[in-house]
């Protein structure tokens, strides 16, 4: 099926959609039962947002319509029946990241937030999919991205101190960082948001929607996400440093560099 078909489908017919190839798919059962719980449970969130107010606000608009790109291409996995690996992708609890093996120091796929409280299963298929077939088979999906500890990016950022703060964006302030391994980062520290439960979940698919775009669009023009850190209400994004100056001098750079914007769309990987 030609994903150009889809262009125009809103969210929520897609989460009809997505529900209903699951279910026609006649493999891994299990596995499907519980992606159409997960796309559901998307689906509620999205209807309750659909005549609110939040509606109005751009940056939930744009988070949404990122969102939407996802369930296209998760309309599009389980057509081509592999669920298994969707289900991880979806979860709206858990984040799929990348870590290695105690034992076989092997790159295992784990969710994130499977420290954090979660009412939901994760799939234990999914838990141990080893990261090389992950990426083989799903290589868009898949985060080279870690999971911080908010200590590690305490340490980074000298406490998120006023000296390491190079700037600030709508969703958080941005500092200064150096990793234990002399990596120079910037380290995005989001905004806490009243605590409405439907902007908690609102804030938190914004945040799950930037790794899983970021680590996904693998390019020399885009920024690379180095990892991202969850802790209580601590929502934490970690990008590699821009010496030359901020994100914005850089995109008009691209541009100035003869770049344009559907020149850029043609290079990124298309999946
Ligand atoms: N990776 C980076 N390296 C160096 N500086 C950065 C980096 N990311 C952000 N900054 C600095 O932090 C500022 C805020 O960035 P942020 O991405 O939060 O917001 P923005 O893109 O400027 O605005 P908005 O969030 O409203 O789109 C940037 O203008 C830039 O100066």
């Amino acid at each position: 099926m030609d994903i150009a078909k889809l262009t125009g489908v809103d969210a929520l017919k897609l989460v009809v959609m997505i529900v209903q190839a699951a279910q026609a798919v006649r493999h891994n059962k299990k596995t499907c039962q519980q992606l159409v719980h997960h796309v559901q449970i998307i689906g509620d969130l999205l209807k309750k947002l659909q005549n609110s107010e939040m509606m109005q606000q751009p940056e939930i608009r744009n988070g949404l319509n990122e969102l939407e790109e996802i369930l296209r291409q998760a309309y599009m996995l389980a057509v081509k029946e592999v669920p298994r690996l969707i289900t991880g992708c979806l979860n709206p609890s858990a984040t799929i990241c990348s870590h290695r093996d105690a034992r076989s120091n092997e790159p295992t796929c784990i969710p994130a937030s499977s420290a954090e409280s979660s009412s939901i299963e994760v799939c234990s298929e999914v838990k141990r999919y080893p990261l090389k077939s992950y990426c083989e088979d799903l290589s868009h999906f898949i985060t080279e991205s870690y999971k911080f500890n908010l200590f590690q990016l305490i340490d980074a950022t000298n406490n998120f101190s006023h000296e390491n703060q190079i700037g600030q964006g709508t969703f958080g302030c941005v500092y200064k960082g150096r990793l234990h391994n002399g990596l120079e980062v910037a380290v995005k520290r989001c905004f806490e948001l009243p605590s409405s439960p439907n902007q908690i979940d609102v804030q938190d698919l914004e945040f799950q929607n930037e790794i899983r775009f970021l680590t996904k669009l693998q390019h020399t023009n885009i920024i690379k996400l180095v990892g991202y850190c969850i802790h209580g209400k601590e929502r934490i994004l970690v990008y590699e440093y821009m010496s030359n100056g901020s994100f914005d001098t850089f995109i008009s750079g691209m541009f100035k560099d003869n770049k344009t914007a559907s020149g850029l769309a043609c290079t990124v990987p298309d999946n």
